[in-house]
């Protein structure tokens, strides 16, 4: 493009923009409400909270994206809790987790993010993960690089488990039966030698602690396309490894991932898991 000539404008520019301008201000209505009063709501366990603010937050982004694309599609954590058909076609298709880390927001504990992720004919095209209370915007658009604010992000060439800072979370599913593997999978990880394993409460903002370098690997049953949409753009982009734990390609709908900055790393991290079923996003 010559100097002063017309900008190009590439496909999903505009959406882009929107999911960048509408993240931001979500995340002034979370940073606002961190500090109050919070009315909390429990889901499917104990541990699956919700308040009005995730709602509330939900319905802002939700309303802004369809004012500006009408036809487009949405999938989000609150419209399929309350029973939204959770459905990935080949429409342009919003993926949205309007806080993801609801019980950090509602400890006042500062791991809290809004994620939004865009995908078209089923492939992810761009990812934006607002750090709310860190002022952090994690992004990436399919083949364009990731990057946290202007930085640009770098994913972790390590391929030695035994020197490995290992990220999970430990989800909402609290039977002894899950709890038990769950349990067993870190221990495996740990005998193995790993420098760690960190739950941070917020498996999106793990994931993009990955896709900037800070850790070498991530794994979880039990997540949602939600949480993981816009993050994996982020850490493909970043040069990481985002794929099912069988070791086969990424299936968003499964609820389950293994991500590394490397391949090896990331079979190393699947061939030490035992699966733990947590049922698909898309089948009730
Ligand atoms: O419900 P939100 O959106 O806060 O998402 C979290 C899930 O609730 C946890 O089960 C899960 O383990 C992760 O922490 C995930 O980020
Ligand atoms: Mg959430
Ligand atoms: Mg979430």
């Amino acid at each position: 493009m010559e100097a002063g000539g017309p900008a190009v404008v590439s496909q999903w520019d505009e959406c882009f923009q929107a999911a960048v301008q509408v993240a931001q201000r979500a995340g002034q209505v979370i940073r606002k409400a961190f500090t109050e009063e919070k009315h909390v709501s429990t889901k499917t366990s104990a541990a699956d909270l919700v308040t009005e603010t995730d709602c509330l937050v939900e319905h802002l982004i939700i309303s802004e994206l369809r004012k500006q694309f009408p036809s487009h599609r949405f999938i989000s954590e609150e419209a399929t809790a309350a029973g939204a058909k959770c459905e990935l076609t080949s429409s342009p298709t919003w993926v949205i987790d309007p806080i993801d880390g609801t019980c950090n927001f509602v400890h006042g504990f500062p791991n809290v993010a809004v994620s939004i992720g865009f995908a078209v004919h089923q492939e992810l095209e761009f990812g934006v993960v607002h750090h709310c209370m860190e002022e952090r915007l994690y992004m990436a658009r399919r083949g364009r690089g990731a990057f946290c604010n202007t930085q640009r992000l770098c994913a972790s060439r390590e391929t030695d488990l035994s020197k490995a800072l290992i990220l999970t979370e430990i989800g909402s599913k609290r039977d002894p039966a899950t709890l038990k593997l769950l349990l067993s999978n870190m221990e495996q990880l740990l005998l193995a030698k790993a420098h760690g394993v960190r739950v941070i409460g917020s498996s999106t903002l793990a994931l993009c602690h990955l896709a900037a370098g800070a850790a070498d690997a991530y794994y979880q049953f039990g997540l949602h396309c939600w949480d993981l949409a816009a993050a994996t753009v982020i850490i493909r982009e970043a040069g990481g490894i985002v794929m099912d734990t069988t070791g086969g390609p990424l299936n968003l709908m499964a609820r389950r991932v293994v991500a590394a900055g490397t391949q090896k790393m990331a079979t190393l991290i699947a061939q030490a898991l035992q699966p733990i079923s947590c049922g698909q996003d898309d089948q009730a």
